[in-house]
């Protein structure tokens, strides 16, 4: 398995053993790496044989699979419900939660009541979140006239997702935190699916078929590997016991509770004005070190 990590520089968590300099036309999918810590049981039992990985934040990696760089991956929902056709679903699996996220968290110096007119800095590497924060302003929070910036721009809340929120929260200086997961949860009742794995309409039939399988294998012996994880993954801000808690928190293999979350989503989502983030490019990003878990 060969994997690019033009991401290495902002996660701690790339693995030394899928590295390698020596690129190939092999016969294998070329796959999304989502180096957060929630999607690590798909990859920690993964064959190196499976696939070729390159390592890729949400929105990037949904910008990838559109141009045909990668063929598959766990794209960010909002990104799926818009490819449409150009993506089918893989092993009806993905990350998605009923209640707290525990990692997508909208920080903030003022009460989200008060954020009307208020500049929210938003990361890049969301294309999801940024769209449930939308839907939550309007139907929970009655927040209007809001602008998205940067993370490097004044702002009075920000948007932080993945390993950086789990790093912000430990370290953060924010007075007020709110968990996307559990706003969703209060708002409908539902569970939300942040992301779910698709390939390329247009990949290979038997490549795709072989992946998949590897990739169920896998991420069944990986949800069985949670304290393998855990002794891995622990960290200053997390202890093995709170890394095993936040893993086991996400439902990976999805039942019909949430394909309804799923498209209670995509409803909610339809009602406001068409409007996506930029595409950025991973380098062009200042925050890359304002949220940089390494
Ligand atoms: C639960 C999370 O969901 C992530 C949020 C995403 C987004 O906002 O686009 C995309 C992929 C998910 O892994 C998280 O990052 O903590």
């Amino acid at each position: 398995m060969r994997v690019v990590y033009p991401w290495s520089v902002m996660l701690s968590t790339t693995r030394s053993r899928y590295m390698t300099t020596n690129p190939s036309d092999s016969q294998l999918l070329k796959v999304g790496h989502m180096a957060y810590l929630n999607s690590e049981v798909f990859y920690r039992k993964l064959a190196t044989n499976a696939c070729d990985l390159v390592a890729l934040p949400p929105r990037a990696m949904a910008a990838a699979v559109e141009s045909g760089e990668l063929q598959a991956g766990p794209l960010p929902i909002a990104e799926v419900h818009r490819l449409g056709g150009k993506v089918r679903s893989l092993g009806n699996m993905g990350v998605a939660c009923t209640g707290p996220a525990m990692s997508v968290f909208l920080f903030s110096h003022k009460p989200v009541e008060d954020l009307s007119g208020a500049n929210i800095a938003v990361t890049s590497h969301t294309a999801t979140s940024i769209q449930l924060l939308r839907v939550l302003f309007v139907d929970l929070w009655s927040v209007a006239d809001h602008k998205f910036v940067e993370m490097a721009d004044d702002h009075v809340s920000a948007l932080v997702i993945g390993d950086p929120a789990l790093q912000m929260l430990a370290n953060g200086s924010y007075e007020y935190s709110y968990d996307l997961g559990t706003a969703w949860h209060e708002l409908t009742g539902l569970p939300f699916v942040f992301a779910e794995w698709v390939v390329r309409s247009d990949a290979p039939e038997n490549l795709v078929d072989s992946f998949e399988r590897s990739l169920i294998q896998a991420t069944q012996t990986g949800m069985e590997s949670v304290e393998e994880i855990s002794k891995i993954r622990a960290n200053e801000s997390m202890s093995e016991n709170d890394v095993a808690t936040y893993v086991r928190n996400f439902s990976y293999f999805f039942g019909p509770d949430e394909r309804v979350g799923q498209q209670e989503f995509k409803l909610r989502l339809s009602k406001l004005p068409e409007w996506r983030p930029a595409v950025l490019s991973v380098n062009d990003s200042s925050e890359t070190r304002a949220v940089s878990t390494s």
